[in-house]
C-alpha cells in the first residue's frame, strides 16, 4: 500500500499561480468533450500493466525491491500469473528480473495474444525466448478445461518450490475464471453451474467470490499454501471496489476466513441451496476443508501482497491530466456502485448544484445528494467535500471543474439490445443534463478502463445537455433504446457515432472511470 500512499500525494491547487495558470489554459484549450476524453486516456495510461509493474518492482543487481522489502535473487525466481492484464505484467516483470527467472506460467484469456498483436500492443507480449509459458483459456470469461489445465500447471510449479525460492505471483481481474481448481469430488461443470446461476441471479462480486473461494482448492489462500515454504510476492491489479485482497481474483494468496454458514446464506438468498449437486454439498460440509483442502495455517507469514494498480491510481492520474488541461479536479470516490439509474440521478443533482442560478445552491439539493450517497456507494464525507469544492468554484470563479469518480455500477437488464453499463449511464446522465434546470454546458463521460463496455466494441460514451435535442432531430427515441438496453445501437446511430468512446482493448482493467466537466461559472447562464 505504500506505493498508493506515495502516489496519492495531494495536489496543492489553491495556490494563486495555479489559479491564474488554470484560467489561462482553460481559455486556450479545446472543447470540454476533447478534454474529457484526454482525462479518461490518462486514467487508463496510468494503470497500464507494464507501467504499474515498473512503478512497483525495482531491481538493483541481485536485489529485488518491492512493497518496501528487499529480496535477494540467486537464480531462484519463479513466476505465475492469472488474469486479463497479466500478460503485459509478465512481459514487464521478465524485462526487470532478466536471467534470475527460472520459469513461469501464466493463465490468460483465450485469444488475448492475437488481439494484443492486432491492436499494436506488442510491448504486452512476451519475447520469443521468454522463460514464461503462456496458456490461454476461459473463453467468454468462463472457467473451462483449458483454464483448469493452466491452473494445474500453476499449482504444480508452486508446489515444487523450496524455502530458497521466490515466487512472483501476478494477479488481476478475471483471475477467478482463469484459475479454476474445483475441490473434489466436485467437477468443473458442477462448480461452474453454481457460479453461473449466482451471477445470473444478480449476485455481487463479493458474494460470487465468497462462494468461489469455498469451492476451490487454490482460491482463498490455497495457491500461496501450495508454494509454502517459498517466499511469495503477489503483485495485484485491483478490479474490485475498496481493493479487498481476499476478493480480487478470489484471493489466492489470502487465507479465507469465511465460514460455511456465510456461503450457505448466499446460496439461500439466491434460492440455490435446494438444487445443489451432492458433490457441492459435500465440499460445503463443516470440517471438509481440514480433511481435503490443504488449509493454510498462516499463509501470511511467507506472503507479501502489494496492490500495484487500482481505480484510485487511475483517478489520481486523471486528476494530474486535468490540471495540465487547465481544469480544477475533484475526486468524488473510486467506489461508485448501485443501479445506473441512481448513479445518473447523482450526477444530474451534482450538475444542478454546480449550475443552480441562485446565489447559494438550495439546501434541499444538498440534502437530496447526501441522501442518495449510500445507494451509490459514496460516503457523506466525500459528498460534502465535493459540494464544498463546487461552492468555492461558484464564489471564486476558477476554471472549469473536473469531477472524477470510478467504480462499477450495475444495470438491470430488461431488454435484448446491445449496450453496456457505461454507455447506459452516459445516456441516462445525458438526459439529466438535457433538463432545463441543469443545462449549463456540462459534459459527462463514462468508460470501462478495459476498453470494452459489456459485449460491445465501445468502452463507453460522452454526453451533454444537447443530447436530447440531437436525438430528437435525428428521429431517435431515447426511452425506447433505454427500455431495450440498447445504448450501443443508440450511440452508433446518433451523429455517426461521434459520442462513442472507442479506445480499443487497453490490456488493463480497474473498473470504470467517470469524468464530469463543469464549465466555469462565468460561462454559465446565471440569472
Ligand atoms: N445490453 C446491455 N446494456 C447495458 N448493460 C449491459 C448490457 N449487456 C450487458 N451489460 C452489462 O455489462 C456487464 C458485463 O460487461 P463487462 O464484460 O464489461 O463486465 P465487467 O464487469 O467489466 O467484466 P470484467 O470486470 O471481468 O472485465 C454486466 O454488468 C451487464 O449487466
Ligand atoms: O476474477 C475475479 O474474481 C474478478 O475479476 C474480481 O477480481
Amino acid at each position: 500500500m505504500a506505493q498508493i500512499v506515495a502516489f496519492s500525494r495531494s495536489l496543492h491547487l489553491q495556490h494563486p499561480l495555479w489559479v491564474s495558470l488554470a484560467s489561462l489554459c482553460s481559455r486556450s484549450m479545446s472543447s470540454l468533450d476533447t478534454r474529457a476524453r484526454a482525462v479518461f486516456s490518462a486514467a487508463v495510461e496510468g494503470v497500464q500493466p507494464d507501467i504499474v509493474v515498473r512503478r512497483s518492482l525495482e531491481r538493483h543487481g541481485d536485489k529485488l525491491l518491492v512493497g518496501g522489502q528487499s529480496f535477494t535473487l540467486t537464480n531462484n525466481l519463479y513466476l505465475v500469473g492469472f488474469g486479463k492484464a497479466v500478460l503485459g505484467m509478465a512481459a514487464e516483470a521478465e524485462r526487470i528480473v532478466g536471467d534470475h527467472l527460472i520459469k513461469g506460467v501464466v493463465s490468460v484469456p483465450h485469444g488475448i495474444q492475437k488481439t494484443l498483436r492486432n491492436h499494436g500492443k506488442e510491448k504486452m507480449l512476451l519475447e520469443n525466448n521468454s522463460r514464461i509459458t503462456v496458456m490461454e483459456g476461459a473463453k467468454n470469461n468462463l472457467p473451462d478445461a483449458d483454464a483448469q489445465k493452466s491452473a494445474e500447471c500453476i499449482r504444480e510449479l508452486a508446489s515444487g518450490l523450496t524455502e530458497k525460492d521466490l515466487l512472483l505471483m501476478l494477479i488481476s481481474g478475471g483471475g477467478s475464471a482463469l484459475l479454476p481448481a474445483p475441490a473434489p469430488p466436485m467437477s468443473l461443470q458442477e462448480k461452474q453451474d453454481v457460479t453461473r446461476k449466482l451471477a445470473a441471479a444478480g449476485a455481487t462480486i463479493q458474494e460470487l467470490n465468497t462462494v468461489r473461494r469455498a469451492l476451490s482448492l487454490l482460491k482463498g489462500g490455497g495457491l500461496a499454501q501450495c508454494a509454502n515454504p517459498a517466499q511469495v510476492v503477489a503483485l495485484i491489479l485491483s478490479d474490485v471496489i475498496g481493493d479487498p485482497l481476499d476478493l480480487i481474483a478470489s484471493g489466492p494468496t489470502v487465507r479465507s476466513d469465511s465460514k460455511p454458514e456465510e456461503v450457505w446464506d448466499i446460496l439461500d438468498h439466491y434460492k440455490l441451496s435446494g438444487c445443489l449437486p451432492s458433490s457441492v454439498k459435500e465440499v460445503l460440509r463443516p470440517h471438509y476443508g481440514s480433511q481435503v483442502k490443504k488449509q493454510p495455517e498462516e499463509v501470511k507469514d511467507h506472503v507479501l501482497n502489494v496492490v500495484i494498480g487500482s481505480n484510485t491510481i487511475a483517478l489520481e492520474c486523471a486528476s494530474c491530466k486535468a490540471v495540465e488541461l487547465g481544469l480544477r479536479p475533484v475526486i468524488l470516490s473510486p467506489g461508485i456502485c448501485g443501479d445506473v439509474r441512481s448513479v445518473s440521478r447523482l450526477y444530474g443533482l451534482l450538475s444542478r448544484f454546480a449550475c443552480s442560478p441562485e446565489k447559494e445552491p438550495p439546501p434541499e439539493l444538498s440534502a437530496e445528494i447526501l441522501q442518495l450517497g449510500p445507494e451509490v456507494g459514496v460516503e457523506s464525507w466525500d459528498l460534502c467535500r465535493t459540494l464544498n469544492v463546487l461552492v468555492e468554484e461558484r464564489k471564486e470563479g476558477w476554471g472549469a471543474t473536473c469531477l472524477l469518480a470510478g467504480g462499477e455500477p450495475t444495470v438491470q437488464l430488461t431488454g435484448k439490445g446491445r449496450g453496456g453499463r457505461n454507455q447506459e449511464l452516459a445516456l441516462r446522465v445525458g438526459l439529466e443534463l438535457s433538463s432545463d434546470e441543469v443545462k449549463c454546458g456540462a459534459v459527462f463521460l463514462s468508460g470501462g478502463t478495459d476498453g470494452q463496455d459489456g459485449p460491445t466494441e465501445a468502452a463507453g460514451a460522452v454526453t451533454d445537455g444537447e443530447l436530447m435535442e440531437e436525438a430528437t432531430s435525428q428521429g431517435l427515441d431515447i426511452d425506447g433504446f433505454l427500455t431495450n438496453n440498447d445504448s450501443f445501437t443508440f450511440f452508433s446511430q446518433l451523429s455517426e457515432g461521434r459520442r462513442l468512446l472507442m479506445p480499443g482493448l487497453t490490456g488493463t482493467n480497474v473498473m470504470d472511470v467517470h469524468v464530469m466537466l463543469l464549465p466555469p461559472s462565468a460561462q454559465r447562464d446565471f440569472q
